[in-house]
């Protein structure tokens, strides 16, 4: 792990980038509202703030996409009007969405837009080679440069968004949430690449929301709020509780944002995974998840975590092993698909919100209250909608998220990208879940709505009901996390109790440095069984066909399994509309076209 000394302090440079007094407005918003900003050569300055309070549109004045309406902006002495002019000055920028054709081959997404200046040195198979050596040496694995962009999970798009970037030698390098969809071990080739460039005199400017990052990497930051500068802190003064003062305009006391992670009060259990596989040849496991606690799971990219909860929530099926929701009675029902999951009250909130959430030409409340829709349709034939029902709900979620947005009836791309993100986590606790799985939900979304979000799950979890929440920042699991599941090779690799967890410990469990005992207590895969294991004779019977112990005191084991329907009656009852479906039509419906 890095630490301060890591980061050599350069000598004082000469100023690359100077921003005076600037203004930018859209319709009423005030994006930039009089910011001032400047950053020098061979520096990591990083630009920190809340949700919308402007950074990006920062970012995008400095590489000359956004016209300013007031003020002065001097990049490399100059005054970047277009993508073009800002390229020829050697400013590259990795924005904030992970803007990747999906159809087009990974050689052709890292040359887009850069074809001009490479196409008289470069053949296409110099153009493969030099595809091939950046993605290895920026992802750490072999990446076949003619795949379709569309096959790789997100973390490698992630890093062909960074390898344009990189093709030519930046002056200025702009990484605006760069690293979040990289896990630890990414973000540290990351890092190394950064410091590389500023010790040849880069000037790089990272806009990102994971504190504790920036705290081991800036040599400078510059803290926004509500469009303004309001402070600049040299290294030794970047702390998160200074940047946390900044942010909000307040005292933190320690900036300690966790509470008290929760404890089921009853021994009830809410899902129930058997005999899971989710790769060709991984281990098959057990899991119960228990009314009332939050469950973290956590690993290096691409372990089988990402395809675990989906499966556990009926996005994409398990390769083999069944998975079972129980009602307050006990009773069981088989999640096979979405609209199983759906009908137990099982909802996926997905952090990947530009591929399976966000729908970029509706609303910003039509994209919080979709799946309400035909619940709240009225009229029979005429089909009203009660749009006023929805607004409520709308409010409510918007308040409780503190998302910052204009008008409801805007669209959702004039959100900034951390808003987006809670209308998505919105959408999720406005279907009203018994257990609501989220997949890296907190992924650009500010600290003070990452506190909020903790806090609402926490109670969300303390009324009895139960969440799986996959992060690729262990630092979000502290006293949020009953237990915390780490997944190696797909499937559990070891299991901690999340009260009192060393991130350090965990973090070495991902590369695969402990011993795994942490599965079979209490806070591992079965906490029901483990209990009771750990007081059971130990020639306890077990039964031949589940592999479980056999319990002479009845209430302490799982409850008995009464599949009243068939996965394919509740297909059938789905299809015929009287098992709630999360209708992601995309035809824009507005308060207006319903009257
Ligand atoms: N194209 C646009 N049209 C309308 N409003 C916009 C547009 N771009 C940005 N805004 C608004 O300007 C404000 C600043 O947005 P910006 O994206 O710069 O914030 P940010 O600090 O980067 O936020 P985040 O941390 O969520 O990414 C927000 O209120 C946003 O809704």
């Amino acid at each position: 792990m890095q630490s301060p000394a890591d980061n050599p302090k350069p000598a004082v440079r000469r100023e690359t980038i100077s921003l005076q007094n600037v203004h930018k407005h859209f319709g009423p918003t005030r994006a930039l509202d009089g910011v001032s900003f400047s950053a020098r050569a061979g520096e990591i300055h990083a630009v920190v703030g809340g949700n919308g309070c402007g950074k990006s549109t920062l970012a995008k004045v400095v590489s000359g996409i956004l016209p300013v309406d007031a003020g002065s902006v001097s990049v490399l002495g100059e005054t970047p009007a277009t993508p073009a002019e800002s390229r020829a000055l050697g400013i590259s920028t990795v924005y904030q969405e992970v803007l990747v054709a999906d159809e087009s081959s990974v050689v052709d997404n890292i040359f887009m837009g850069a074809d001009r200046l490479f196409t008289k040195t470069l053949n296409l198979r110099d153009k493969t080679r030099r595809a091939a050596a950046l993605m290895r040496d920026l992802s750490g694995e072999t990446v076949d440069p003619h795949a379709l962009a569309g096959t790789l999970p997100l973390s490698l798009k992630q890093w062909i968004t960074i390898a344009r970037g990189l093709l030519s030698e930046p002056r200025i390098l702009i990484l605006d949430e760069s690293s979040a969809a990289l896990d630890f071990d990414s973000t540290e080739r990351l890092f190394t690449k950064m410091r590389e460039l500023r010790d040849r005199g880069t000037t790089i400017l990272i806009v990102t929301h994971r504190i504790a990052e920036l705290v081991r990497i800036a040599d400078r930051a510059t803290v926004m709020r509500d469009g303004r500068d309001v402070g600049v802190l040299e290294r030794e003064a970047i702390t998160e509780k200074n940047l946390l003062a900044l942010m909000t305009g307040e005292d933190q006391g320690t900036g300690e944002a966790h509470g008290e992670a929760p404890m089921p009060e009853v021994e009830e259990l809410a899902l129930q995974a058997r005999g899971l596989q989710l790769w060709p040849g991984s281990r098959r496991f057990d899991l119960e998840v228990r009314r009332g606690e939050v469950i973290g799971i956590v690993g290096l990219d691409g372990q089988g975590q990402d395809d675990f909860v989906r499966a556990l929530s009926g996005v994409q099926p398990p390769l083999a092993g069944e998975i079972l929701s129980y009602d307050r009675e006990g009773v069981a029902q088989p999640i096979r698909r979405l609209a199983d999951a759906v009908g137990s009250r099982v909802v996926y909130v997905s952090g990947d919100r530009k591929r399976e959430g966000i729908f970029d030409r509706l609303s910003i409340m039509e994209n919080l209250v979709m799946p309400l829709y035909r619940e709240k349709r009225r009229g029979g034939v005429l089909g009203f909608v009660d749009w006023a029902g929805l607004r409520t709900i709308f409010d409510r979620e918007a308040d409780n998220l503190l998302i910052k947005f204009g008008q409801h009836s805007d669209r959702i791309t004039s959100l900034s990208g951390g808003n987006q993100q809670k209308v998505l986590i919105g959408r999720g606790f406005a279907m009203r879940p018994d257990l609501i799985v989220l997949n890296d939900p907190a992924r650009g979304i500010d600290v003070g709505a990452k506190t909020e979000l903790y806090r609402q799950l926490r109670a969300f979890a303390e009324s009895g009901k139960s969440v799986i929440y996959l992060s690729s920042e262990i630092e979000e699991f502290a006293g949020f996390a009953t237990r915390i599941i780490v997944f190696r090779d797909g499937a559990p690799f070891d299991a901690f109790d999340g009260r009192g967890f060393e991130p350090k410990t965990i973090l070495e469990s991902m590369f695969g440095q402990t011993d795994g005992r942490g599965l079979a207590s209490r806070h591992g895969l079965s906490p029901l069984h483990a209990r009771v294991e750990a007081e059971a004779p130990r020639e306890a019977p077990r039964s031949a066909a589940t592999g479980h112990v056999e319990y002479d005191d009845e209430s302490l084991a799982v409850p008995p399994i009464r599949v009243v329907e068939t996965p394919d009656d509740i297909i059938r009852r789905a299809e015929q509309g009287t098992v709630r479906v999360v209708d992601f039509s995309r035809r824009p419906m507005t308060p207006e076209a319903e009257g």
